[in-house]
């Protein structure tokens, strides 16, 4: 294949082909849109508490965690219904550890949201 020439036009469709894949997300995965929800109420909890930079960095590590594996779990989910639509005991599996890496980033999100904030709670009660 001919290398192609550098295209600023060709990088900021790729953008708009990224914000499609949120478009979708969002409007036809329900769980993203609770991932959203609690993103949107960590982030202003965030600035209510001023958590520090650490603490920051930490939280949008956690969120990106859990915006990325939901996004490849949407992935796979929509790329196994296209090979094989019908029931098979192979997806099955592969959908269950799509949907398990999901879960784990949840958990651990939690956890990570729960050491930081639950201490400031306690401070302002
Ligand atoms: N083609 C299939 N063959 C066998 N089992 C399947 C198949 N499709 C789904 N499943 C089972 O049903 C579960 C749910 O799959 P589904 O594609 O409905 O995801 P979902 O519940 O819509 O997930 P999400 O809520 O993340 O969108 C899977 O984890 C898997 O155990």
């Amino acid at each position: 294949m001919k290398p192609q020439k550098f295209s600023l036009l060709e990088r900021f469709k790729s953008f708009k082909y990224a914000f499609d894949g949120y478009h979708y997300l969002f409007k036809e995965e329900h769980n993203s849109r609770i991932h959203l929800f609690f993103t949107v109420l960590v982030i202003i909890l965030g600035f209510v508490f001023r958590i520090n930079y650490l603490e920051w960095i930490v939280v949008l590590f956690a969120i990106a965690l859990v915006i990325i594996t939901e996004i490849l779990n949407t992935t796979i989910e929509k790329l196994a219904d296209f090979v094989s639509p019908e029931k098979n005991i192979k997806i099955k599996i592969i959908k269950d550890l799509a949907a398990a890496a999901v879960f784990t980033s949840a958990i651990i999100s939690v956890v990570i949201g729960l050491i930081i904030f639950i201490p400031k709670l306690f401070q302002i009660l």
